[in-house]
């Protein structure tokens, strides 16, 4: 770690992802000494590739404006690299590392034949025209299409990148290359998209949750959860939750969070879907149209009383303070929707007080499975039905829950104690550090 450090000055949120994970792998590692011997962790802490470039579009105004945009394309050992596309004024070069480094691991637990990357901009979609955002996102392409292919780099999106934007891309991408083919995941239906691809993340992430609950003989029926966002990962996760029998009680933007304890039914789920999906608005409208909720201004949902937290915002969202507020309220899960969202030390807090934890790399990974699934149906040229995307995904959710069990036992009492950081670090591992084992020294 201190070597790490110092090759990658200023980069906290890198560094932090990497700690989390090494301080879980070492002791497998240092079982292994093909491992050491090979240098896996140094080379897989190494991106392969970083591609930094300038986007200089128009505004509705004439005036030009520039933006900063990277690739970081991190391990394709197992696959061509993927990973989604962030549009917001936090990107920097440590959260797209961090990002691409967890992609990897992530996209390994999945089994599918996906590397690791991520990418996106500094440039903020948020009050901007749709003339705008086609307008950078086409200027965007202009760079990034000669380092993407199907077999190469495949995009897909993230925070503030949404079918909108991958529309733009995609057909930028098609005029520039003449090519009709995978190169976006995350597509519209009409062009190549895949049903359950938009549901997926959230989707995913509450059926890892409610493996949890099943490996201790519970389930989601009656709980109490809490869910941060109100994008694309937060409204499906409440959907899902909802269906499966539980009462969500929250959901937040980056202004504050709406409280309604009555629930979000599938009714009101439908306006926040509207507010956010086409109006783009902000979550406080919540509390206009329905008079059994509140909002809270510049507040996080992580004191409302709850059995079950979502995070489904942004990483780093779950301080220290905010984990012990979950635990004095007898939170039993977190699951995390987003990427990182809970600090290093929070997360400890939480595994310690016996809180069943599931990180991110796994509980997240329903999301690019879907995409891989709509690479694979791309190469088909086939379309598979809502019910069969949704089967496989439920599938591959739950072998990485198994998997996280295999390798994250902790053969503590009680018996179904299990370590899913620990699990998912060294299941998401081994299938690289293998795979780079076997290529030698590339
Ligand atoms: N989309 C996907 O398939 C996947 C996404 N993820 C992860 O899930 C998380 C959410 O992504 P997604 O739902 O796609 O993104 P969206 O852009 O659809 O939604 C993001 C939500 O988080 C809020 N948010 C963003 N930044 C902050 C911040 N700094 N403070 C408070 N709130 C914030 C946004 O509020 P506001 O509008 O006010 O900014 C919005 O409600 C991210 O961590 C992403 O990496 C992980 C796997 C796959
Ligand atoms: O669908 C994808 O390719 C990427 C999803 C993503 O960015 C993530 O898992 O964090």
């Amino acid at each position: 770690m201190a070597g790490l450090e110092k090759r990658n000055p200023g980069q906290p949120e890198f560094h932090q992802a990497v700690k989390e994970f090494v301080s879980t792998v070492m002791p497998f590692v240092l079982d292994h000494p093909d491992y050491l011997q090979h240098q896996i962790l140094e080379r897989m802490s190494e991106p392969d590739r970083i591609i930094t470039f300038r986007v200089t579009w128009r505004d509705d105004h004439g005036n030009i404006r520039v933006n900063r945009a990277w690739r970081v394309q991190f391990n394709n050992s197992i696959g061509p690299y993927k990973g989604g596309l962030r549009f917001h004024p936090t990107v920097t070069l440590s959260v797209l590392k961090f990002l691409g480094f967890e992609q990897t691991l992530k996209n390994s637990l999945t089994g599918l034949p996906m590397g690791g990357a991520k990418g996106g901009a500094n440039f903020n979609p948020k009050g901007k025209s749709d003339n705008e955002v086609m307008s950078f996102c086409q200027s965007m392409m202009i760079e990034l299409f000669r380092h993407i292919g199907p077999d190469k780099d495949v995009p897909a999106g993230d925070i503030g990148v949404g079918a909108r934007e991958i529309s733009y891309l995609y057909g930028q991408y098609k005029r520039l290359q003449n090519q009709f083919h995978g190169v976006l995941t995350g597509k519209g239906l009409s062009f190549g998209g895949s049903l359950i691809r938009t549901e997926a993340t959230g989707y995913g992430c509450v059926y890892f949750c409610q493996e949890m609950l099943n490996h201790r003989d519970d389930s989601l029926d009656g709980k109490d959860v809490v869910i941060s966002g109100s994008g694309n990962v937060a409204t499906y996760a409440a959907e899902k939750a909802t269906e499966l029998g539980a009462k969500v009680l929250t959901l937040s933007d980056s202004s504050g969070f709406i409280h309604d304890p009555d629930g979000i039914t599938p009714e009101k789920l439908e306006f926040v879907k509207q507010l956010k999906e086409v109006r783009r608005g902000r979550i406080s409208e919540y509390a206009d149209e329905f008079s059994s909720a509140s909002f809270h201004e510049g507040k996080k949902p992580w004191s409302v009383d709850c059995d079950v937290a979502i995070p489904c915002a942004t990483q780093n969202e779950i301080s220290l303070d905010d984990a012990k507020n979950l635990t004095d309220n007898n939170v039993q899960v977190v699951c995390e929707g987003a990427n990182m969202p809970t600090e290093f030390d929070a997360m400890h807090h939480l595994m310690k007080a016996g809180v069943m934890f599931g990180p991110a790399k796994a509980a997240n990974a329903g999301g690019v499975a879907v995409s891989g699934l709509e690479q694979s149906q791309n190469a088909l040229r086939m379309s598979w039905s809502r019910a069969e995307v949704d089967e496989k995904l439920l599938g591959i959710m739950k072998d990485i829950h198994e998997k996280c069990v295999k390798h994250g036992s902790t053969g503590e009492l009680p018996k179904d104690n299990i370590d899913y950081v620990t699990g998912a670090n060294v299941a998401g591992f081994i299938k690289v550090a293998d795979t780079m084992v076997a290529y030698g020294a590339v």
